[in-house]
């Protein structure tokens, strides 16, 4: 079944039958064993240098492809293959489609193992590229070469990079010409801080030796039009930093935000770090059916603004408010999903983790004139408790939207016992909402599933589901 290469083994002539988890493709191999497969998709028959070899299964590369599939198309981005970005670009959008309705599908049923309605069909995305409105690209000084220019005699010169880690090598930078994530200026303004930076004679960073000055550069768009650039340096040359930062306004009339931080830790997080105005404002504003969001370098929103609104008219209309309902936002954020149900609703109540969100969730609902929200931090677990139920009363419906692990049990233990009419659950991951939904199972029915592409040529699938209290 297999020729032998050094310890690994090379699988031949391989059909994909699959998309499976993580975006791999997924074959069988002769002795029955799974086998995820990097770079190939679904209709390809391919040979497989593996990688890793378990009991059940086996991972690997795809080295020869014997027959190309009828649903591959031309990837748009020149880095593809290379870039750990976009890697379903080499897949027609609607397969794409098929294969995340088909995961979301397969979580539900396999690891729920909950009675089902039928899905409602996945809801794509108007934009297939350039969707995103947050893009952070990384500096250095030894760019990732491709095996012809370290084979070829001519020397590279240029060893600086500017765009994203190589997958699986934390030092080495892919030096991005066109990325096809982040509508314009973005392309732009990289191009443009690079050059400028090298002619300034700006060292960039080298994350091996932790040397050079120029770390990051972060790149926010808004559908209002305005732009936020920060840029993070490793050490302070005000000489220098200014001079960079005043090209770039200079240049770019439509950065409404150009923000800086001097970051000399081991990592690249600004989270910890005190963001600091070269020039404008330290915010920008997004706005989503007349409720405006204050968005700084730290807050969360959703990366794709567009198929956010969808999302949130899902959740809204599954919530299925007549005005009179107590509503809790578990997870809030900085309350988008709160404010943007709250006219549909007496009150509703967010709860969130990171005090600057929930912070900039007061701050949005006061500049948008809502009065019937709440918003408190702390850790679910403990912040949604019976003395918290004491306080604010039953809910009639409780949206939840938890990062990808899903919810703590006791967040599902209290659910239960709260037992509101209805529950809304926005997940970024069907895995582990399968596991929360089969814990709920006992007291609630999934009436409604709708899963919505929030990140084309990715293989990720954000899902909503309703969850209606079962009245035996
Ligand atoms: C998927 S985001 C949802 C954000 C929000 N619903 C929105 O649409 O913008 C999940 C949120 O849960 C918060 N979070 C994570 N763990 C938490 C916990 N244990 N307790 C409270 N909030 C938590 C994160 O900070 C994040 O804001």
């Amino acid at each position: 079944m297999g020729r032998k290469k050094t310890n690994r083994v090379i699988l031949e002539n391989l059909t994909v039958i699959d998309a499976g988890a993580k975006g791999k493709a997924v074959a069988k191999a002769e002795d029955g064993r799974v086998v995820f497969i990097n770079n190939a998709i679904p209709g390809d028959v391919v040979d497989v240098q593996t990688t890793k070899k378990r009991k059940a299964y086996f991972e690997g590369n795809a080295i020869s492809f014997s027959k190309l599939s009828d649903k591959r198309v031309e990837p748009a981005c020149e880095h593809f293959g290379t870039c750990g970005g976009c890697k379903w670009q080499s897949m027609g959008y609607e397969h794409q489609l098929y294969y995340k309705q088909k995961e979301v599908e397969n979580n539900l049923k396999r690891l729920g193992k909950i009675e089902l309605p039928e899905l409602s069909p996945i809801l794509g995305s108007a934009e297939q590229y350039f969707y995103r409105n947050k893009m952070e690209f990384s500096f250095s000084d030894s760019k990732w070469l491709t095996l012809e220019q370290i084979k070829s005699d001519v020397i590279v010169e240029d060893k600086n990079a500017l765009g994203f880690h190589i997958p699986g090598m934390w030092d080495k930078i892919l030096d991005l010409n066109k990325c096809h994530l982040q509508r314009d200026p973005s392309n732009a303004i990289r191009d443009f801080v690079k050059a400028k930076a090298e002619i300034l004679d700006i060292p960039f960073f080298n994350a091996r030796n932790q040397t050079g000055v120029l770390r990051t550069l972060m790149i926010r768009t808004s559908t209002t039009g305005e732009v936020m650039v920060l840029i993070q340096f490793f050490k302070e040359d005000k000489n220098k930093r200014e001079a960079l930062l005043e090209a770039i306004k200079n240049k770019f009339s439509e950065i409404s935000a150009l923000l800086y931080v001097i970051n000399g830790k081991g990592n690249d997080t600004i989270y910890d770090q005190e963001v600091l105005v070269h020039s404008g404002k330290d915010h920008i504003f997004e706005e989503m059916e007349g409720l405006t969001f204050k968005i700084n370098a730290k807050s969360f929103y959703q990366t794709n603004s567009e198929q956010a609104y969808e999302l949130y008219k899902i959740t809204r209309d599954f919530a299925g408010l007549k005005g009179d309902e107590l509503v809790f936002d578990l997870y809030t954020g900085t309350g988008t999903i709160a404010q943007f149900v709250a006219k549909n609703a007496k009150k509703v109540i967010g709860v969130e983790a990171v005090p600057d969100a929930i912070k900039a969730a007061k701050e949005n609902a006061e500049r948008n004139g809502i009065t019937n929200c709440e918003f408190y931090v702390g850790d679910m677990k403990k912040v949604f408790n019976e003395q918290f139920i004491a306080i604010h009363g039953v809910a009639d419906v409780v949206i939840t939207d938890p990062p990808r692990d899903g919810m703590h049990a006791d967040v599902v233990a209290q659910l239960l016992s709260l037992a509101p009419q209805k529950i809304v659950y926005v997940s970024c991951n069907s895995a582990t909402q399968a596991r929360d939904l089969a814990l709920l199972d006992s007291h609630y029915k999934v009436t409604k599933v709708q899963p919505v592409d929030m990140f084309p040529q990715t293989h990720h699938v954000e899902n909503v589901v309703l969850l209606e209290k079962r009245n035996d």
